[in-house]
């Protein structure tokens, strides 16, 4: 089994260009569904984050997300200590359902992971690829679907690696500005191209 690592900032549409992947038949992992599930039960990471953040855990024991995410995404320091308890856990995660899929036969498994890099999660694929839109338009994108305020949208993607940093390391480019047809039509010559 091939595994394709889709990387970008918030809102570039890389899950929409994961359920394009999966239209054609590719295993999907949702870097950002396997942190939430391991915020729910792993109880030894949540200590960890709490250890260095104090005061994130609301009263039920949740992680308090927005509350975290404005900590971090507001200082990059704070930011790679978030990342050094977490990705650990998270390439662990990964490392456990690329072996599931690939015992059930999948040609090609797409990893949806917004920091691959940061984690180093890329030496566990085979290919990646970098997902890229305009500011603005991801600004709007997430607003909508996150009902996060425009403030926060931004602070998010400035935190995060501009597009030079995904054109100097990825193998494959998607510009996801325009509709839908034609982020599948990207999808469709990549997923071609490693395959072939
Ligand atoms: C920073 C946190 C608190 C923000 O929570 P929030 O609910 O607001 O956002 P959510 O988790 O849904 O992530 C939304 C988007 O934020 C961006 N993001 C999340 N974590 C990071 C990070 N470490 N670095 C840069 N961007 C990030 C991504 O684009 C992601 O898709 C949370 O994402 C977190 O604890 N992140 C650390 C773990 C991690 O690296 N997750 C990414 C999965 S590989
Ligand atoms: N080409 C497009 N046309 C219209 N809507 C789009 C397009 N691409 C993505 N979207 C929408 O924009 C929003 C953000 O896209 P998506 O969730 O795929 O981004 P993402 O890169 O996975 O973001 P994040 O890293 O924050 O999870 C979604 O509501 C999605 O349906």
């Amino acid at each position: 089994m091939k595994i394709l690592g889709l990387t970008g900032g918030s809102g570039t549409g890389k899950s929409a260009a994961s359920t394009a992947f999966a239209s054609l038949g590719c295993a999907v992992i949702d870097a950002d569904a396997s942190y939430r599930a391991l915020c729910d039960t792993c109880t030894p990471m949540l200590e960890e984050i709490q250890s260095v953040f104090f005061d994130v855990l609301s009263s039920d024991g949740k992680l308090d997300r927005k509350k975290l995410g404005a900590i971090v995404f507001a200082d990059p320091d704070k930011l790679l200590q978030l990342n050094a308890i977490t990705h650990p856990y998270i390439r662990q995660a990964a490392r456990e359902a690329f072996a599931a899929y690939e015992q059930e036969g999948y040609a090609l498994c797409i990893y949806d992971a917004p920091v691959l890099f940061e984690g180093g999660m890329e030496t566990l694929c085979d290919k990646t690829c970098a997902v890229l839109a305009n500011r603005e338009t991801r600004i709007a994108r997430i607003m909508g679907r996150d009902s996060i305020t425009r403030e926060y949208a931004a602070l998010r993607i400035d935190a995060q690696p501009d597009d030079a940093f995904y054109r100097a390391r990825c193998n494959y480019f998607i510009q996801n500005d325009a509709d839908l047809d034609t982020l599948y039509a990207q999808v469709r010559r990549i997923y071609d191209d490693i395959l072939r």
